[in-house]
């Protein structure tokens, strides 16, 4: 990237801590931030309450093309909206989490969303001095370009720990099966469509499982430091 404006692409399986290190990052660092994976979530969310059939390809993709979407891209108050309505919590539901893979893996929708998702990246990075985009494809995809680009790991066990602790919060009913379901049946979906689980050529593997959170941010800190020296200024 030769802008002045400083862009780092985050990628990895779920749990891996990519949003809550990404934000992490984007807070220190006084810019912006972009959840990608919000983004098939929103899509998938508008289609259940339109009534749309996830099997339905070419409607899920027109359905991509109408959802009046607007994502929040400040780190600290993540926010997504549908038609002004504020879906940040409806999203992550184990309702939408089930079958949000439907959506990321119909190969219509993928290039709306991606060409929406550079658009969103320009504008955030101009409007805040930069942004951290992260999700499934943003360092090979989306922004393979970005001054920076990680991926970001974790063992098995410890995202089925970090995703169990997390979900025995607010969904103590299914949260052994939805767990399970989230980590291992949904990567082993998205990654028919995406490569998040090996490093491509020029992007920094970043292995978190023996890492607490704080180490973490570190560690994603500490490659933007080395790979774009002069544009972080933390
Ligand atoms: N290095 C870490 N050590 C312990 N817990 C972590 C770490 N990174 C993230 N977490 C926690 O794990 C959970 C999943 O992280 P999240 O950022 O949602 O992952 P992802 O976006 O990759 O699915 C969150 O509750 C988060 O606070
Ligand atoms: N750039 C992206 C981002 C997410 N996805 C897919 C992968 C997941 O099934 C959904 C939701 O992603 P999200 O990052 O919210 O999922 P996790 O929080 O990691 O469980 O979208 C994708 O295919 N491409």
């Amino acid at each position: 990237m030769d802008s002045k404006h400083l862009v780092v692409a985050v990628d990895g399986p779920s749990g891996s801590g990519k949003s809550s290190v990404s934000r992490a990052a984007a807070s220190a660092l006084g810019i912006g931030y972009l959840d990608t994976g919000a983004m098939y979530r929103a899509v998938t969310w508008w289609c259940l309450e339109e009534g749309v059939d996830l099997d339905d390809r070419d409607a899920v993709a027109q359905a991509t093309r109408d959802i009046p979407l607007q994502m929040g891209t400040d780190p600290t108050t993540p926010s997504v909206r549908v038609s002004g309505r504020e879906i940040e919590d409806d999203i992550r539901t184990t309702r939408v989490s089930e079958v949000v893979s439907k959506v990321a893996t119909n190969t219509l929708v993928r290039p709306l969303l991606q060409q929406l998702q550079r658009d969103l990246i320009d504008r955030i990075a101009t409007e805040t001095g930069g942004v951290v985009a992260e999700g499934r494809d943003i360092t090979t995809v989306v922004a393979p370009d970005a001054d920076v680009r990680v991926l970001l790991t974790a063992s098995v066990e410890a995202r089925l720990r970090r995703r169990s602790k997390e979900l025995h919060g607010h969904d103590a009913d299914h949260a052994v099966e939805a767990t399970r379901d989230q980590i291992v049946r949904r990567d082993a979906d998205d990654s028919t469509v995406s490569e998040f689980t090996q490093a491509a050529e020029g992007v920094h593997l970043v292995d978190t499982s023996d890492l607490d959170f704080e180490q973490s941010i570190e560690a994603l800190l500490d490659v933007v430091r080395r790979e774009a020296p002069a544009k972080a200024l933390v």
